[in-house]
């Protein structure tokens, strides 16, 4: 009889070492086989998996790669971690190192938190993620079919258990057939099993669908075969046993006993199958609890892979957040560094500057309390002293008290001695009258010869000045002194028309004519050369100003072309020094110096009038009113009365007043103001001013009207002083040549009417007249023609000096002239010395006659 084994396990493959050849296997033992396949499920990277030998020596490697670099995977270098991430090698590591790479990264990342997880770790987490994934679906699909198997093999279990249970159930003889049979079946079972053991332990490498469809097939088989097995047996044993009954009832009897006693052990190991049945059971549903545990545990481990997908993603996104995060926040870094650094910088030199101000506040802090200190001291001193003078003064002042009252009695008593006292000094006083009278008589005795002498003075001034101005007639009246201008600085060509110059003549060359012919002499009173300086010419000119103050009329004029240094001469340069003044500011000088140190006999008083002649008309050009106009001659007329006071009307010839403005001057700024004012005029005035100027003649005329203190004479000079252009010779000038020309010839017709000029003039040349001519030349060859002109025009005008020359031919040797002016000039030196001591005599005796009036 063939029982089927009711027991079999179909181990899986397990490298052999669970593998049972028995029936004897214990529990214990399958515990440990299950166990270590579980783990082997649990642990095992791969369903092909290598031996477990080389299984833990790559396993081992790649575990010791990242532990022995735990908490570091960011150091690690990138040939290490793309070594790491080969294929190969991530297949041999364990599951449990790949999960413990993972758990350190994510660790070590939040850990870290700011999320600098570099690329290439980042790489290999996604790496290693995806290797457990792989290995977690393949275990997913390994435990599906260990459990279909497990359930394939529960269904066999349940169907076999129902067969012997059928079996136990049947009647007794049956039950003795049966254990018979079932027992000769068990032990058939149990040898086919132990049979398919040991080929199932041989056919190790068959595959599981493979092992289970065999079974399958062989269950199938013991089936029919167990059916008909016992049809068959249970027919034969009803013959036997109808033969047995036949032949041996007692036989049968002893022997159903004995089966009896057989089926009783059958019973009994029956029901140690039925526990065996029961515990299988047992077996079965541990195995279903365990299988779903395995399926929770997937489940799990599932979630688990989906919760560390949907990780990852997010920790990808965080890593690409963070990496911009910190590109951002490195961006925000560098520039709150650079912030940092220029606000460190700016507060370490607002540190120092408050430090430094600090320093010198606590300085001054000191030094000021020190200073209070020491002032509180002195405070307190000075109130100490100011207690003490106080307190002493308090004393003085009783003291002083005392002494007043003590002093008032004394006064009391001093007041009649003084009364007493007076009395004798009125005496004395009237005494000393007496005596005082007496000697007012002797000095009036001795004053007598100083008033004499005084009176002489008066005589001896008109002597000096009848012998001054003898002197300037011997001169000549009318002189004519020519200045040569020198070249200009910068003036390229420097030829000149001048061939001599001597003291009074001038040889000039025609530069068109050759030898003797070409030169031209002409004689002045003077001649000045390039290199004279204004001193020099001033010094010639000068006793015809002192004149004015003696009543004289004095005509300066200066003639010559534009350019010819006329300005040079009368005013000087622009900006001149008081080496370079000019005639005009010397002149006006001389006169406020002169009249200023006669004013203690003399009172003078000076009126300036500036006109401008141009086509026969005058134009005042010192009045407000710029047209030409011609001036009421009493205007001037009531000037002269107011000013003067002491004036004679029938001296002053009416035609010949300028019809101009008189503007009274105290000193030569005055002068030089209103010359300003005449000069902006003439330029205001002119449309065309260079057609004009070259046309016009100014006048400055200055009035000197002096008073004799003592004896309350009066006198009257005039100084004009003219600028006359000589480019064309206009009506004025040539009437001014006939004039002068006629006055030389002592002729009886002086025609000063033919010209304003002349009219002007008139009083101030001829008679007691002095007039002066200086006459500037241009000596450049180029202004030969000019030149010429302007020396001719000198030369008629000089010509009245030949007057002089011809009282010479009258019986005068020029030397002994000039003798006599030198004994002159000595007299007058002399009468000037005694003047100036005779005057000194008389003040003297003015202050002591004031003195004893008073
Ligand atoms: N003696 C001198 N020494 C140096 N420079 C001189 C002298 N005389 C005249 N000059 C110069 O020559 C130039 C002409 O002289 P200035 O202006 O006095 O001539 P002017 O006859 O007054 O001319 P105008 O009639 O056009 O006013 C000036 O630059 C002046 O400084």
């Amino acid at each position: 009889m063939n029982i089927p084994p009711n027991n079999h396990t179909k181990e899986p493959r397990d490298g052999g070492s669970s593998s049972s050849n028995s029936n004897g296997i214990n529990l214990a033992q399958r515990k440990i086989i299950t166990d270590s396949k579980f783990q082997r499920v649990l642990h095992t990277p791969l369903m092909t998996e290598p031996p477990g030998a080389l299984i833990n020596q790559v396993g081992n490697k790649f575990y010791e790669a990242f532990q022995q670099k735990h908490g570091s995977y960011v150091d690690l270098p990138s040939a290490k971690i793309s070594e790491l991430m080969k294929s190969s090698s991530l297949d041999n590591a364990p599951t449990q190192s790949l999960l413990s790479v993972v758990n350190g990264i994510l660790e070590e990342s939040v850990e870290r938190r700011n999320g600098e997880i570099p690329p290439r770790v980042a790489c290999l987490l996604r790496k290693v993620v995806q290797e457990i994934e792989r290995r977690i679906s393949t275990q997913q699909e390994h435990l599906k079919t260990q459990n279909n198997l497990f359930k394939t093999r529960e269904e066999k279990y349940k169907s076999r258990i129902t067969v012997l249970e059928a079996l136990a159930s049947g009647t007794t003889e049956e039950s003795k057939v049966s254990k018979v049979v079932l027992t000769s079946q068990i032990q058939q079972l149990k040898n086919e099993n132990i049979i398919k053991e040991e080929k199932n332990a041989h056919d190790h490498s068959k595959p599981i669908e493979k092992i289970v469809k065999e079974e399958k097939k062989q269950n199938g088989s013991m089936q029919v075969e167990n059916t008909k097995v016992e049809e068959k047996n249970t027919n034969d044993t009803i013959h036997a046993e109808k033969k047995k009954e036949e032949q041996n009832k007692k036989e049968i009897d002893k022997e159903v006993m004995r089966l009896i006693k057989e089926v009783e052990d059958k019973n009994t190991e029956k029901k140690e199958l039925d526990k065996e049945v029961i515990r299988l059971i047992k077996e079965v549903k541990d195995k279903n609890v365990e299988n779903k545990k395995i399926d929770k545990e997937v489940i799990r481990l599932t979630k688990e892979v989906e919760d560390i997908n949907s990780e990852k993603k997010k920790i990808d996104k965080d890593v690409i957040r963070l990496t911009k995060e910190v590109e951002d926040k490195s961006m925000e870094i560098s520039t709150l560094k650079q912030e940092v650094e220029t606000m460190q910088k700016k507060y370490e030199v607002q540190c120092s500057k408050l430090e430094e101000k600090t320093k010198d506040a606590k300085g001054e802090l000191n030094q000021k309390s020190q200073e209070y200190e020491l002032l509180l001291e002195k405070l307190r001193d000075k109130v100490k002293e100011s207690e003490a003078i106080n307190e002493a003064k308090y004393q003085k002042w009783n003291m002083k008290h005392n002494l007043m009252q003590n002093a008032m009695n004394f006064q009391f008593n001093s007041i009649k001695q003084l009364k007493l006292s007076w009395e004798t000094i009125k005496k004395d006083i009237m005494k000393e009258q007496m005596i005082y009278s007496e000697e007012c008589n002797r000095l009036g005795v001795n004053l007598k010869p100083l008033v004499h002498a005084s009176e002489n003075y008066r005589t001896i001034l008109a002597e000096n000045r009848k012998l001054f101005n003898e002197l300037q007639e011997l001169k000549g009246n009318i002189r004519v002194y020519c200045r040569i201008r020198p070249f200009l600085p910068g003036q390229k060509e420097k030829q000149t028309i001048v061939e001599r110059i001597g003291e009074s003549d001038l040889v000039v060359a025609n530069p068109s004519k050759q030898g003797k012919e070409a030169l031209k002499t002409f004689k002045f009173n003077k001649i000045f050369g390039p290199s004279s300086t204004q001193v020099e010419v001033y010094n010639d000119i000068q006793a015809f100003i002192r004149s004015v103050l003696d009543g004289y009329n004095v005509c300066i004029f200066a003639y010559g072309q534009t350019g010819s240094g006329k300005t040079y001469t009368m005013s000087g340069p622009n900006g001149a020094s008081n080496e370079n003044l000019g005639v005009n500011y010397r002149a006006l000088n001389d006169l406020f110096n002169i009249s200023s140190s006669r004013q203690s006999s003399i009172v003078y008083e000076i009126g300036v009038q500036i006109i401008e002649i141009y086509n026969e008309q005058v134009r005042d050009l010192l009045s407000t009113d710029t047209s030409v106009k011609k001036y009421p001659f009493f205007s001037s007329y009531i000037w002269f009365i107011m000013c003067m006071g002491f004036l004679q009307l029938e001296n002053i010839p009416h035609s010949h007043i300028p019809d101009a403005s008189m503007h009274p001057v105290k000193s030569t700024n005055d002068v030089i103001k209103l010359m300003e004012i005449g000069l902006k005029n003439r330029a205001k005035g002119s449309t065309a001013m260079n057609e004009r100027s070259s046309r016009s003649h100014s006048v400055v005329s200055i009035h000197v009207r002096g008073a004799d203190k003592k004896t309350g004479s009066t006198l009257q000079g005039n100084l004009h002083l003219v600028d006359l252009e000589a480019q064309h010779i206009n009506k004025s000038l040539s009437a001014l040549g006939d004039f002068i020309f006629a006055l030389a010839q002592k002729s009886a017709h002086i025609p000063y009417r033919n010209s304003k000029l002349t009219q002007i003039l008139q009083t101030s040349l001829g008679g007691h007249a002095k007039t002066l001519m200086l006459v500037q030349i241009n000596s450049d060859i180029k202004s030969y023609s000019e030149s010429l002109s302007t020396l001719k025009f000198a030369e008629r005008v000089s010509g009245v000096e030949l007057g002089v020359a011809r009282s010479t031919k009258e019986g005068r040797d020029v030397r002994e002239l000039m003798e006599q002016v030198a004994s002159l000039k000595d007299t007058i030196s002399t009468k000037d010395e005694e003047i100036e001591r005779l005057q000194l005599l008389k003040d003297l005796k003015n202050d002591n006659s004031e003195k004893l009036e008073d």
